[in-house]
């Protein structure tokens, strides 16, 4: 039979897991569950050269892209940094972006990854 390897998670995998699932609570709608297209977004890949998403950050976490807790973070902000930049300020999209971004930050203060199993930190 083929020997199958279990895919077992490095401590950084297991804190990426952990903060990717509370931040995608905070995005109830799905707003970013997914790549945004253009036949949602009218021109969104002329103007946003670097997208970025929930699945798309769940797959770099799974193929072990992330070398470090600030290059998970860079893409987060990445993420909503495209919607402030596509969507209006006025729309739902911008807004969400924006709450998103404010309590995803705080999820990764020094203080609140002290709290997270003290033992790993
Ligand atoms: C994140 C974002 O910019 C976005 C998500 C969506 C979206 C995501 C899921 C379902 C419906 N719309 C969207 N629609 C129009 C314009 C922008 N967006």
């Amino acid at each position: 039979c083929v020997l199958r390897k279990i895919a077992e998670r490095t401590p950084l995998q297991r804190l990426l897991e952990h903060l990717l699932r509370s931040m995608e609570k905070r995005d109830p709608q799905q707003f970013f569950a997914w790549p945004v297209t253009d036949s949602i977004a009218p021109g969104y890949s002329q103007i946003i050269t670097n997208p970025m998403d929930f699945s798309t950050i769940k797959q770099k976490i799974d193929d072990n892209n992330y070398q470090n807790l600030q290059e998970f973070v860079d893409d987060f902000k990445l993420m909503c940094d495209n919607a402030m930049t596509y969507n209006h300020s006025d729309t739902i999209y911008y807004k969400a972006a924006k709450k998103l971004l404010h309590v995803g930050l705080k999820m990764v203060t020094p203080e609140k990854l002290r709290q997270l199993r003290p033992v790993l930190m």
